[in-house]
């Protein structure tokens, strides 16, 4: 059987805690199969970038290299995260272009090449992950590497005229052709794609997913959305009710509701519309005022960005004026929360929570919209309120979608969802837990690297 090797610039190395579903996502996958994972170690080192560290669990070995702080400034503070992060999130007015930058990020995938194509097999299966590494799959070709290689990107991907509007857009997203397969969370990615290589990169559409780079040479291309361990997360829930710092939440609401929020502190998923509507769910709703406890769980993520700096500062001052405005002695409407907590814990959250508030301004999936799902009691299960612009939103059609840049709409959602009767919550959650139990972490696996073998059949 051919061995797989997933590279990613996230490892979730044994024992590190994690925050951001990519990590979550491939770490159930690997547990399933065994293989390899090679990426980024995680250390930023003074001197060059490089060195490599192999540890192993259970089936799974890891190999994880060292990059100098010039390289990590440039390559994930940089270019992936100051350039394409917020361009694949259809945010061009933060997008921040330096050629500087752009070769750091060049330079970093050939080294994950260089390191990476010396170790492979000819029958290994590659799988590389996400907009840290679109031009990987070139550079192993580049030094003879024959085996499938396979792409997934766990973001989104913007229209065609926004690539394009990237200088040199055609090295990063043109060097996609040269996977067998490049895989997107949802259709509409896929279709932007389509349109990116025909408009733009010298590319044709033989057929959906069949497609022929500038050369003539064909390769593939499929929608695949991203899910979760649900039995896991259904285990962990169910258990976690029973854990001291979530009877602790329990006791602390005195009987409240609560409505959760858990994203990485980022942009892209819209926290600060979703306190400022919440502040509009209390104006617009006063007869609810003191019934709602708003816990908003964000671990800080990118700390090296300004961007995130500045909007940490943000949500600080909101919470603080949110809760200065409307709270009582014995009530405090918003807590907001920078920790990042083990599964075994947020499932008791989730489970707790009436209503979750996944309301990103643009999400490639949303784990944690999926998570909520599977951590719910059937018997008494919480409304999903979730943003149209998650890719989870295709999948979730019963959860209550917003658009959330329409803050009396999600103020009216969170209302809604806090009256909801029972029947109700119901109907919608058995659709939702069909649709997460049915097509999990390791259909998604499976799918995609059947779809990979297919590519030379
Ligand atoms: O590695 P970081 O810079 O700390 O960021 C964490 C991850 O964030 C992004 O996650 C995405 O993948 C999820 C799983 O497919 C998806 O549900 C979510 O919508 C995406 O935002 C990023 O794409 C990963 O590379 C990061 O590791
Ligand atoms: O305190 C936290 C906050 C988040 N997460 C996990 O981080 C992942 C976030 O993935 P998602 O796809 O929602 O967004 P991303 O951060 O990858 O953009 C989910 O599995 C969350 O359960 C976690 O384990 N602890």
């Amino acid at each position: 059987m051919s061995r797989l090797v997933v590279v990613s610039n996230r490892v979730a190395l044994p024992g590190a805690e994690q925050a951001g579903g990519l990590a979550v996502a491939l770490k159930a996958a690997l547990q399933e199969t065994g293989g390899l994972w090679f990426g980024w170690s995680g250390r930023t080192v003074r001197g060059n970038s490089g060195e490599l560290h192999e540890q192993r669990e259970g089936d799974i070995r890891y190999l994880t290299v060292d990059l100098s702080r010039d390289d990590f400034e440039g390559y994930y503070n940089g270019f992936a995260n100051r350039t394409l992060w917020p361009l694949l999130h259809f945010r061009p007015d933060l997008v921040d272009y330096n050629r500087e930058t752009h070769d750091a990020y060049r330079r970093v995938n050939a080294l994950f090449a260089e390191k990476l194509a010396k170790r492979l097999k000819p029958d290994d299966i590659v799988w590389v992950h996400d907009y840290h590494l679109l031009p990987l799959a070139e550079e192993l070709r580049m030094r003879g590497v024959e085996s499938r290689i396979g792409f997934f990107l766990h973001v989104p991907l913007p229209s065609a005229d926004l690539i394009a509007a990237l200088p040199s857009h055609n090295r990063p997203f043109g060097a996609l052709t040269a996977y067998d397969l490049v895989g997107f969370q949802t259709e509409r990615d896929l279709e932007r794609f389509q349109d990116y290589l025909r408009l733009y990169a010298g590319g044709k559409v033989v057929r959906k997913g069949v497609l022929l780079d500038r050369a003539g040479r064909e390769f593939r291309a499929g929608a695949f959305p991203i899910g979760i361990d649900t039995p896991r997360i259904a285990e962990l829930a169910a258990d976690a009710v029973r854990k001291p710092g979530v009877k602790r939440l329990q006791a602390s609401l005195a009987g409240r509701s609560l409505a959760i929020g858990v994203d990485r502190l980022d942009y892209s998923k819209g926290i600060p519309e979703r306190f400022r509507a919440f502040a509009r769910f209390l104006d617009r709703h006063p007869e609810k005022r003191g019934k709602l406890t708003f816990l908003q769980i964000a671990p800080v993520s990118r700390g090296g960005v300004g961007e995130y700096r500045a909007l940490k500062r943000e949500l600080e001052q909101l919470a603080g004026h949110i809760n200065g405005g409307y709270a009582e002695p014995d009530w405090t409407p918003v807590r907001y929360v920078n920790r990042n907590y083990p599964h075994a814990t947020l499932t008791g959250f989730y489970r707790m929570a009436r209503i979750a508030l996944v309301t990103p301004l643009r999400d490639g999936m949303n784990l944690v919209a999926k998570e909520f799902v599977a951590a719910q009691d059937p018997d008494d299960p919480g409304v999903l309120i979730l943003s149209s612009f998650a890719g989870a939103a295709r999948e979730l059609d019963s959860a209550l979608q917003v658009n959330p840049y329409d803050l009396d709409g999600v103020a009216d959602a969170i209302a809604t969802g806090l009256e909801m009767p029972l029947a109700e919550r119901r109907k919608r959650w058995r659709k939702m837990m069909e649709r997460v139990g049915r097509y999990d972490i390791h259909a998604w696996r499976k799918d995609f690297l059947s779809a990979l073998a297919a590519t030379r059949a």
